[in-house]
């Protein structure tokens, strides 16, 4: 198994370091080039979503990246990650990739200073939940599945090939959500196979 990591800014890193401990391979997407080859599912990370937008389109990155999203490749986005993927942001005009039927809110938690570590279900197991800055979400179209809520507000959901979380599961030693998003890659291909 191979996952690009979308590697410009914020917490690709730790992604690309939970996704070795698993004993994955990894592919850093910092140019179009990089996007050509071949691999299994696609993260993008937390950082700053303004920022990964502007540069999906700077590097000319963007539409490549909708195109296979929108064609099914296993997508996972956590805090800023979720943001791009989301069609609607509530606090905001400009979305960015907009592949995923949900709205968030940005910063909805409050500030950096506000960040905090929970331990909450996730599809229905405890696991630790980092929050810097995140996203809450909103609202979800009917074709959303709803993975976790905190205090009222949903923090992670599926929708197909993608998943977002408003929280930052690389920066914690549990490994639970990316086991989850490498089994939705796994149950893709037995799909494809069948
Ligand atoms: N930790 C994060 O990824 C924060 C996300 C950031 N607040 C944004 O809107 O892009």
């Amino acid at each position: 198994m191979n996952i690009a990591v979308l590697a410009l800014q914020g917490a690709f890193i730790e992604h690309i370091q939970m996704l070795k401990s698993l004993g994955v391979d990894t592919t850093e997407i910092r140019k179009k080039s990089d996007f050509n080859q071949n691999f299994d599912g696609l993260i993008l990370s937390g950082g700053e979503s303004t920022v990964m937008g502007k540069l999906l389109h700077d590097l000319d990155l963007f539409e490549d990246m909708k195109i296979a999203i929108e064609g099914g490749l296993p997508v996972f986005g956590t805090c800023a990650g979720l943001i791009l993927l989301a069609k609607n942001i509530d606090n905001q005009s400009k979305n960015h990739l907009a592949t995923m039927d949900v709205t968030v809110q940005r910063n909805a938690f409050g500030r950096q200073c506000a960040s905090f570590s929970t331990t909450h279900p996730f599809h229905g197991q405890q696991i630790e939940m980092r929050f810097i800055r995140g996203p809450y979400i909103s609202d979800v179209k009917t074709n959303v599945t709803i993975l976790s809520e905190y205090q009222g507000k949903i923090v992670a959901v599926r929708q197909g090939n993608q998943l977002g979380v408003a929280f930052h599961p690389e920066l914690t030693k549990d490994t639970t959500v990316h086991n989850y998003f490498l089994d939705m890659i796994k149950s893709s291909h037995v799909a494809a196979e069948s």
